[in-house]
């Protein structure tokens, strides 16, 4: 508790008495709202497990109440997170300027003593991996204008992020569990920013292996070069997900299916792009915009990620403003064929994930040059790492 006055270089008289005016204090200078773990209990009814709805890799996340009667998602950071209160309080103040009608609103948080927790804006309808790609475990009817709304949300949410913010923001996890959807079925991208609060000695691995694998950019998974095409290149994944109402990659199916990325590569080839649409349709959509969304994924998942479009262009491509170049299409990156590779070798001459060449274009983000440190570059292999083991 004493270290918030240490953190101020302060002289407390009274700890305790002085807390609050401390946290009051901090509040101001980030003009970041602050809750008390003892709100956050009362409203979680002590994080009683009723009341979570899920888990990710950065923690738990729980439904709760607040005192002004606001229906909030309350998640509680692993306590490996030792972030000092002034810089997760910048951090949370970044987050909880930006505002957009495809982002989760941030409402504040609590950085008391060891709890660091995020109190986020409820949305009702979960994320796109628990209802579209659930497997039918949903009621919520996703039709062809419905998927239409969403793909364009997401990708403004994302342009936002990418070039209106500043300085911009890259998300590095756009996947359909950080897809969340209102009551209006009006998606809501989440977890932006959050990379940047967890230390990067920790390695955040998914719950979703598998899937993750799918969403990540070539580039970034082995070599850890992280700009914004690496998340231009997860939506074009997410795209063709919401297209085809299928998970990235599904081992259940014969090899030639299994990853969604290929699969389309292949049926855009053969001219038969139109086959890969949901059959949960029942044929009831727009052919010519449903293969241009598809053909929108091939070009953010291109393997240079200069051939990539800006998120900007993306938005105005799902919108028909501009033309989609089929010139300029041609095969993705896809991990897969860097997994085969490795899931072909045997066991005994396992290649060193840091040493394997990787037969890759390297064009440079004509966006911005943000490749990140080494810290960040090991964490993207080691995380990489970490899904390959386990994936195989
Ligand atoms: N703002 C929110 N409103 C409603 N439910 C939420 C909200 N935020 C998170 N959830 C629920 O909590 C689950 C876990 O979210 P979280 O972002 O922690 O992990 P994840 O994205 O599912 O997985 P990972 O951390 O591995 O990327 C979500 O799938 C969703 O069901």
């Amino acid at each position: 508790m004493g270290c918030l006055s240490c953190l101020l270089g302060r002289k407390v008289d009274s700890p305790i008495n002085r807390l609050a005016d401390l946290d009051e204090e901090l509040s101001r200078i980030h003009n970041v709202n602050l809750y008390t773990y003892k709100e956050l209990r009362i409203a979680t009814d002590d994080f009683n497990p009723i009341n979570q709805v899920g888990e990710g890799g950065f923690g738990s996340v729980y439904k709760g109440r607040l005192r002004n009667g606001k229906i909030a998602a309350i998640k509680v950071l692993s306590a490996e997170s030792k972030q000092g209160v002034p810089e997760f309080l910048t951090e949370i103040k970044v987050i909880s300027d930006i505002e957009h009608g495809n982002l989760v609103k941030l409402y504040g948080c609590c950085a008391e003593g060891n709890h660091r927790i995020l109190v986020y804006n409820y949305l009702e309808n979960n994320s796109l991996a628990q209802t579209l790609l659930g497997g039918g475990h949903s009621s919520i009817q996703f039709n062809w204008r419905t998927r239409t709304k969403i793909c364009i949300g997401v990708a403004r949410g994302l342009a936002f992020l990418h070039e209106e913010v500043q300085p911009h923001i890259i998300h590095r996890d756009i996947k359909a569990s950080n897809i969340l959807l209102d009551k209006d079925l009006t998606p809501k991208i989440s977890d932006f920013g959050l990379a940047k609060l967890i230390p990067p000695s920790m390695t955040h691995v998914s719950t979703r292996v598998a899937g993750t694998i799918g969403y990540l950019a070539p580039e970034y998974a082995i070599r850890g070069q992280l700009t914004r095409k690496a998340d231009i290149y997860s939506f074009g994944v997410l795209l063709v997900e919401i297209v085809s109402g299928r998970c990235n990659t599904n081992t259940r199916l014969p090899l030639e299916e299994r990853y969604l990325l290929e699969r389309t590569w292949e049926l855009y080839e053969r001219k038969e792009l139109v086959g890969l649409v949901d059959t949960a349709l029942n044929g009831d959509f727009d052919a010519e915009q449903a293969c241009g969304f598809l053909k929108i994924g091939l070009l953010c998942t291109q393997d240079t990620p200069k051939l990539r479009p800006s998120m900007s262009t993306v938005v105005k491509m799902l919108t028909g403003e501009v033309d989609i170049d089929n010139n300029k299409i041609t095969k993705p990156g896809l991990i897969s064929d860097f997994l085969d590779l490795k899931v072909r070798s045997t066991p005994e001459i396992k290649p060193d994930i840091n040493t394997t060449s990787y037969n890759m274009s390297t064009g440079s983000d004509n966006l911005d040059n943000s490749t990140l440190s080494s810290g960040t570059s090991s964490r993207a292999t080691a995380t990489f790492t970490a899904l390959y083991e386990r994936s195989i």
